[in-house]
């Protein structure tokens, strides 16, 4: 769906050149959906900006829905929907009136356009806002209806830019399952952008990091996570005496690594810490340790992103 090599953007402003985006390769296959995950200023909406034809690239080569944005950019718009940070409306428009003249605008004839328009409101929940003026829509019913907007000719990619910036929670929730839906349900491949770290994890299959206009780790949330730091255990011994026997046991775990005990609790990292519970505990059985507790914490996108750039993603927000 798509293939972009060595993508640069600059940007000439009066005294400098700004690099927005550091020759980054992306491959996206049909049916992925994939998240560009890093804090602002990283390069990610100028990257989904040359994706989908809005922005020539400085450098570099984009292959999208089988055609080149620069020499055929027609032909990608056809084939992709684009739903950007808030798209434009016109004043005093009806939502229906406002998705049917987006059919018609994508040259659908005004039957097509109608049907496709009712099929739309059904699907993104707005039949019973159809009449409403747009400009009195909340913000999760506004971002819904750019969605349906960007669907209307029946894209097989669409691409996201921050879809739930400034949504409340519900609204958030609710938009991501209707982005969800677009995978399962419609089959089509999705590509969006995100500083949420939980927004990225919960829709994503894969995450694409960027920072300072470079790619600097490509995987599934869980690949990403495993990769650079793994799993934190606990162990929480009923005795406070018996820690350094545990820490004892623990270091013969040949994937326990950063091992540390403080009062009654050891911890440590290793890559699957599900797997080596049941092994652990067997282990401290055997010089008759007794354990309060257990405890497994799968690694957040934050720990990656701090392990990959030593800086925190949330500092961000
Ligand atoms: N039209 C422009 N002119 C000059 N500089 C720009 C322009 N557009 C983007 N930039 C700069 O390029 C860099 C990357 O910006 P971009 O908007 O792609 O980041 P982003 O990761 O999408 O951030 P955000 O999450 O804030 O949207 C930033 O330093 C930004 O200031």
């Amino acid at each position: 769906m798509i293939n972009a090599r060595n993508l640069v953007r600059r940007f000439s402003l009066k005294h400098e050149t700004v690099e927005a985006v550091r020759g980054v390769d992306i491959d996206v296959a049909p049916g992925e959906v994939v998240a560009f995950l890093g804090p602002n200023g990283a390069g990610k909406s100028t990257t989904l900006r040359m994706l989908t034809t809005l922005l020539p690239p400085s450098d570099g080569t984009a292959i999208v829905a089988g055609h080149d944005v620069r020499r055929e950019p027609q032909e990608v718009r056809k084939r992709i929907g684009h739903i950007g940070q808030g798209n434009g409306s016109m004043d005093g428009l009806q939502v229906r009136e406002e998705l049917y003249t987006q059919g018609r605008f994508y040259g659908l004839d005004r039957r097509t356009s109608w049907a496709r328009t009712s099929e739309l409101l059904e699907q993104l929940d707005l039949a019973e806002q159809a009449s409403r003026d747009v400009a009195r829509l909340s913000g999760g019913q506004r971002r819904r209806l750019d969605v349906a907007m960007g669907l209307i000719h029946r894209p097989g990619l669409v691409f996201l830019d921050e879809p739930t910036t400034g949504l409340d929670p519900q609204s958030r929730a609710n938009l991501l399952d209707h982005i969800r839906w677009l995978r399962e349900e419609q089959d089509i491949t999705v590509v969006l952008t995100t500083h949420y770290l939980d927004e990225a994890d919960a829709v994503a299959e894969r995450v694409i990091v960027i920072d300072h206009g470079q790619i600097i780790a490509d995987g599934t949330p869980d690949q990403l996570k495993s990769k650079v730091s793994g799993d934190l255990v606990t162990v929480t011994l009923a005795e406070p005496e018996s820690v350094d026997a545990a820490a004892e046991v623990v270091s013969r775990i040949p994937t326990a690594h950063e091992i540390e005990s403080r009062g009654d609790v050891v911890r440590f990292r290793t890559e699957r810490g599900d797997a080596v519970m049941p092994e652990l505990v067997r282990a401290l059985d055997g010089p008759g340790l007794t354990l309060r507790g257990t405890n497994v914490q799968r690694p957040t996108l934050d720990d990656v992103f701090l392990t990959l750039t030593g800086r925190s993603l949330r500092d961000d927000e």
